[in-house]
């Protein structure tokens, strides 16, 4: 699987991390940056992140902040992008099996490394149950679009 990956300095090494997890794996990853420990800001990694998997070079994106928080909302803020933060691998299935989520954003001065394998492996095993979600999902997709519910 094609993976977009990006972090700011506070994730940077949990990035490097998630990197050689997913090449050991066999994923293909497309790592966007940043390429360095120097401080920098978070909105440039997460859309640069959510860019490839919206525009389908890649199929699902990861990201890392200090918090997860930051670079998540950013991801967020490109249409399409479904980006969830989770510290804990049961929130990362269900987010791929109930919103469809496209990306996961992970918080390096939050979750230790083991755990945040084990998150990304949960994220990536799981997969979008549809259903009844899918006209949940359709309806956020509404909202990028600029349409009221
Ligand atoms: O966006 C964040 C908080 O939601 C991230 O944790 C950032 O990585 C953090 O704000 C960076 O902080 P720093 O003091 O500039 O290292």
């Amino acid at each position: 699987m094609k993976i977009a990956l990006g972090a700011d300095h506070a994730g940077f090494t949990l990035k490097n991390a998630v990197k050689k997890h997913l090449d050991d794996l066999g994923h293909e990853v497309l790592d966007v940056g940043t390429d360095s420990p120097d401080r920098t800001d978070y909105p440039i990694w997460g859309s640069r992140a959510a860019r490839l998997v919206t525009g389908g070079e890649a199929e699902l994106g990861i990201v890392v902040c200090g918090s997860g928080i930051g670079i998540g909302i950013a991801a967020n803020k490109v249409p399409g992008a479904r980006c969830a933060t989770c510290t804990d691998p049961w929130s990362a299935h269900m987010t791929r099996r109930h919103n469809d989520a496209n990306m996961l954003a992970l918080g390096e001065r939050v979750t230790g490394e083991g755990l945040a394998m084990a998150i990304v492996d949960a994220f990536l095993e799981a997969s979008f149950d549809g259903g009844r979600h899918a006209g949940r999902v359709d309806q956020i997709t509404d909202l990028d679009e600029g349409r009221e519910l």
